[in-house]
């Protein structure tokens, strides 16, 4: 039977071929390298100092229906960025999460800290897309990909000087990760088959991942005392969406789940 993962690569590899019909992959892996050069987003990540948070731009989900209407998320990002973030994530995936590249190039116009195009990539064309529009990092989920594209897109991120999030949610997801050498590696408390929610798997799964790699814990965190849980166990960073879309006050509730953690 299909899973909401499969569902959702479905439809973004729909929208990919649409999108390469009207702009050429040469065209825009053209673009991507004419690009002012992408920041360095490990070097943010591995900074002294507390806990790093990622905060994303998130208006819906599979898990949760409609989130938040996010009519500029130029200024949401810069709320986070004041708040102390270390980097933005963009949903760009449109069917199901409301997002879009003009998000992207919204936000890449608002802030200077390293940005992420969250979505699922399965292809150069999407990360040379990124590029193009000002992205420092890109997500590989590890469970949408086999070996081979997995190490080919993540060589392909390297060569155009991005970070990638190689996402895990099981030890064999971490052995595949580090496989490739994944530097930024995420632990996703979401199964994106079930969309089951489990806040204890990163602390069982973060001993498997070797402490000179930034760990990354990712979804369900709620308040400052989840991303204080989370740091205990060994996160690095923390990735967070619906917490902060949903909370009224996004620069503070950056900034209270960094305070909280020291
Ligand atoms: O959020 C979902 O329901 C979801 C479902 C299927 C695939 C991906 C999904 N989310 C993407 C993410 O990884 C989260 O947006 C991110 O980790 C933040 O999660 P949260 O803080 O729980 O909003």
């Amino acid at each position: 039977m299909a899973t909401v993962l499969d569902d959702i690569i479905l439809g973004v590899r729909e929208d990919l071929e649409d999108r390469r019909r009207h702009i050429s992959a040469p065209e825009v892996a053209r673009h991507a390298r004419e690009t002012a050069p992408a920041l360095d987003a490990l070097a943010a990540f591995r900074a002294d100092g507390p806990v790093k948070v990622i905060s994303e731009v998130k208006r819906r989900s599979p898990s949760k229906g409609d989130l938040a209407t996010i009519p500029d998320p130029a200024e949401l990002a810069a709320a986070y960025e004041q708040g102390g973030a270390t980097a933005i994530s963009v949903l760009t995936e449109q069917r199901r999460f409301g997002g879009s590249i003009a998000d992207l190039d919204a936000v890449r116009a608002s802030v200077r800290i390293p940005l992420l195009r969250k979505d699922f990539m399965v292809d150069h064309y999407q990360i040379d897309e990124a590029r193009a529009h000002g992205a420092d990092i890109i997500l590989l989920i590890v469970a949408a990909l086999d070996d081979v594209l997995l190490r080919d897109l993540f060589q392909h991120a390297t060569e155009l000087g991005m970070t990638a999030l190689v996402e895990t949610h099981d030890e064999p997801e971490i052995d595949r990760a580090l496989a490739v050498d994944a530097q930024l590696i995420g632990v996703n408390a979401r199964n994106l088959k079930t969309l089951d929610v489990d806040r204890g798997l990163f602390a069982e799964l973060a001993p498997r991942v070797p402490a000179d790699r930034v760990r990354v814990a990712e979804s369900g965190i709620r308040n400052p005392q989840d991303v204080a849980d989370y740091v205990a166990a060994g996160a690095d960073a923390v990735l967070v969406g619906e917490a902060l879309v949903t909370g009224g006050d996004p620069r503070s509730a950056v900034r209270t789940m960094i305070e909280g953690s020291r």
